[in-house]
């Protein structure tokens, strides 16, 4: 039998999907998981790749299968899983071979990592890799860290995988270390904040409103015909219109509102405050999930407090849909002008060299933020560099077309008491963004009063202090 060409440990939902993708374009592989359950169970349901898949038993028999020099893919559990999983192939692999973590791992430890194997004649990549079950089978997109000569020589593979947008592949260097691994996390940010924002939505059409989850469905399925189509979109559309088995009522009524997350997004808002780079719509969307899985302490606070006012909305339904839309769009563009800011930062503290052309053109498909808003973004992006989104061109128009609605949304929902922490932290970034002259002397002021921090003048330059006191209070 020939040997296999890449290897990959790790056959849970990802691995499982990657490998058999990697198989289908005509890559051997050679698989391994730490269960041998699952990989009997995967080589068993592999059906016409079969032929393409070696399945091995051990660490051992997976770097025995594979063609020298071996690349081979980690998709486990980020964190403790990966280092052991790297452990273990030091002790089976040789120099050339090369590690590619394709998991979520956090950049920081990407970097140890790569610090780690550094002298080691082993090389190291981390990869990020996004489009969930359906993505990683059929075309993910692909955030790829490391050196260029390490990315070409697993390019190939990645550019045959990889989702395609009109042909072109979604897969590209992103630059040196845990450049990629960082991409991949402010992706999923953004994806929370997107995801956060529909679900702010969806509150005040069903809480607001009283809409049913079907009819809040077909809005989301019309808006996936316009300047909202994304993937997120459609997928929200869809799960609205799904039913329970068990007791026939809409699925998303019988889900318990507790979301979980696995630290990517907390990772985005970490590091955004370590580069000075507000992400408050991210970090808005966060903090929602830490509060909604507050589930007992927001049941007492609801007795304490009383319910929002609900289905109280009499007003014109046809102009707050279309108010609702351009909100949600004016919001998506402050999350995304706040992720590609915390991306462009930590390009330069790292010194990594981003293309954040390149990032909005390999997220057009394959991953879960896929949208037609990214190729407007991309093309924002490929023309004279700017401070952040909200001054591209484009931008400047679309957003002066949606911030009235995203204001009259969020105008009406506090009113109501439905909560809409990310689109107001979008509001409210955009509004702090375009001020001119802001508040800040202010704070300026009382830091001098209480620390003596000085303040600058707007008349001259240099440091002073205030006469503080002098006054008649
Ligand atoms: N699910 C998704 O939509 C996406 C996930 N990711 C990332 O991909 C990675 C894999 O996720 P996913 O496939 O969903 O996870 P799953 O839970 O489906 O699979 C986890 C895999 O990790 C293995 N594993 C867990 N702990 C260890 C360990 N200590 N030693 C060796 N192997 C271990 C499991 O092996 P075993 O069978 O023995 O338990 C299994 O193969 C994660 O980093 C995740 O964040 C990235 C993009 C999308
Ligand atoms: O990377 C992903 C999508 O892009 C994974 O689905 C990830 O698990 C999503 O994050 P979380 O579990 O925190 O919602």
């Amino acid at each position: 039998m020939s040997k296999a060409e890449i290897g990959l440990i790790g056959l849970g939902t990802m691995g499982s999907n990657l490998a058999l993708n990697i198989a289908e374009k005509g890559h051997r592989i050679a698989v391994y998981n730490r269960t041998m359950a699952r990989t009997e169970e995967f080589a068993a349901n592999a059906g016409p790749l079969r032929d393409m898949v070696v399945p091995c038993e051990t660490i051992e028999a997976l770097a025995e299968a594979i063609e020298p020099p071996r690349p081979v893919i980690i998709m486990t559990v980020a964190g403790t899983p990966v280092d052991e999983q790297i452990a273990l192939l030091r002790r089976v692999l040789s120099a050339g071979d090369i590690i590619i973590d394709a998991g979520n791992a956090n950049f920081r430890d990407t970097m140890r990592r790569f610090a780690e194997l550094e002298g080691s004649g082993l090389t190291f990549i981390g990869m990020g890799v996004s489009g969930g079950e359906e993505g990683a089978r059929h075309g993910p997109s692909i955030m790829v860290g490391g050196t260029e000569q390490s990315y070409r020589r697993i390019e190939k593979v990645l550019l045959d995988i990889s989702a395609k947008y009109h042909g072109e592949p979604c897969a590209a260097l992103m630059g040196p270390n845990g450049a990629g691994h960082f991409v991949k996390t402010i992706h999923n940010g953004i994806e929370y904040a997107d995801m956060q924002m529909i679900a702010e939505i969806y509150g005040i059409l069903r809480d607001g409103v009283g809409m049913a989850p079907k009819e809040i469905g077909e809005i989301f399925a019309r808006w996936n015909e316009g300047r909202l189509n994304s993937y997120l979109i459609e997928i929200t559309a869809k799960v609205l219109a799904a039913d329970d088995p068990k007791t026939g009522r809409p699925m998303v009524d019988m889900i318990l509102d507790r979301a979980g997350q696995k630290g990517t997004g907390k990772w985005s808002v970490i590091e955004a405050q370590m580069l000075g780079v507000p992400a408050t719509a991210i970090e808005a969307a966060v903090a929602a999930r830490v509060l909604s899985s507050m589930r007992d302490e927001r049941l007492a606070a609801e007795k304490a407090y009383g319910t929002q006012t609900t289905n109280q909305f009499t007003g014109d339904r046809q102009a707050l849909l279309a108010d609702l839309e351009l909100a949600l769009f004016a919001g998506k563009i402050a999350a995304y002008a706040q992720g590609f800011a915390v991306m462009d930062a930590a390009s330069r503290e790292f010194s990594w060299d981003i293309p954040l052309p390149t990032v909005a053109k390999i997220w057009r498909a394959g991953c879960i933020i896929r949208s037609q808003f990214l190729g407007t973004l991309a093309e924002a992006f490929t023309g004279e560099k700017v401070a952040n989104l909200l001054m591209a061109p484009a931008f400047v128009e679309m957003m002066k077309g949606a911030h009235p609605s995203l204001r009259r949304v969020i105008a009406g929902a506090s009113e109501a008491g439905l909560p809409v922490p990310a689109l107001s932290s979008a509001l409210g970034y955009f509004d702090l963004y375009r001020q001119g002259r802001g508040t800040s002397n202010l704070l300026q002021a009382q830091r001098d009063f209480f620390g003596a921090h000085g303040f600058e003048r707007v008349d001259e330059p240099g440091a002073f202090h205030g006469p503080w006191g002098s006054g008649s209070l």
